[in-house]
């Protein structure tokens, strides 16, 4: 079975995938000092106790996070005897070549999600992923990435807002009732929350005018239902988008081999 790994700037997903399905997700911080020796005890106690009797013997990895690599590639040679693929490295093969400037680094989550995208959707999507970064990830019609948005994420404005203004507390993100707050929390709440369902309609609008043909705009990540609720953002929701990505990836490297 193949284990896929999406590590992000906060968080690492990690599922496995039995060729027709998933039957594990767990989820842990983002941490490059872990070692492939506690990943394992963590992942064989997870799997002990919901009785996956998964052999794993293929590894894919997506990660934002360049130091995170390396315990992962012990993890697949310690314990599953199988040589990884890194999503961003030359020998793991993407269906379609991305259309940026020369020398750009992609980030591989942004690949991937286009990946997956397109492999459900066909062509002229809009990804919008809501992560560390709220990232718009756009499909050509023959499904290259051919660019994109990165805006600030979510948690990271309303953290950014608590850290530089003494009065303002923590808050999290929710949609509150009203625009107008009549207190603190809730006038952070309404700031984000419908500032960021304007953010997110407004890019969208000026993607589909500057690619000047109609696309399917689909959300993604933790966040994306919840700010589905505050407009229609999005023509589809998939929060498994990114894992579904890693398996088409992984597929289609070991057809082409
Ligand atoms: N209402 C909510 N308020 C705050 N956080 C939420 C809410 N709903 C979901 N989340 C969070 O969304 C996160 C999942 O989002 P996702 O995996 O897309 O991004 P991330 O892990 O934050 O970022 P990255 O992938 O960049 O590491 C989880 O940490 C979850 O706690
Ligand atoms: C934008 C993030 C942080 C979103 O996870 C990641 O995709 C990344 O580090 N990207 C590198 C730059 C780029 O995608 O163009
Ligand atoms: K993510």
């Amino acid at each position: 079975m193949l284990l896929a790994i999406d590590c992000g700037n906060t968080n690492t997903v990690f599922s496995i995938w039995d060729g027709e399905c998933f039957v594990a997700t767990w989820r842990t911080s983002t941490e490059w000092q872990r070692t492939a020796d506690q990943y394992y005890v963590w992942l064989s106690t997870l799997m002990k106790m919901q009785g996956i009797e998964a052999r794993i013997d293929a590894m894919i990895v997506s990660s934002t996070v360049p130091r995170v690599v390396f315990n992962l590639r012990v993890l697949a040679d310690r314990y599953f005897n199988c040589r990884p693929l890194v999503v961003g490295k030359p020998d793991c093969r993407l269906p379609v070549a991305p259309r940026v400037d020369a020398g750009t680094q992609v980030g591989p989550d942004r690949l991937v999600n286009t990946v997956g995208a397109w492999d459900r959707h066909g062509g002229d999507l809009v990804v919008v992923d809501f992560g560390t970064a709220t990232t718009f990830d756009v499909v050509g019609h023959d499904g290259a990435y051919v660019g994109g948005v990165i805006s600030p994420g979510v948690n990271l404005s309303l953290e950014a807002l608590h850290q530089a203004a003494a009065a303002l507390p923590h808050v999290d993100v929710s949609k509150p009732e009203k625009v107008i707050g009549t207190n603190t929390v809730a006038c952070m709440q309404s700031g984000i929350f419908w500032g960021y369902v304007g953010l997110v309609r407004g890019i969208c609008d000026r993607i589909r005018t500057e690619r000047d043909r109609p696309m399917r705009i689909i959300g993604t990540g933790g966040l994306a239902p919840l700010f589905a609720q505050g407009d229609m953002l999005f023509d589809d929701i998939e929060e498994d988008l990114t894992m579904h990505g890693l398996t088409v990836i992984h597929r289609y490297n070991k057809e082409t081999a």
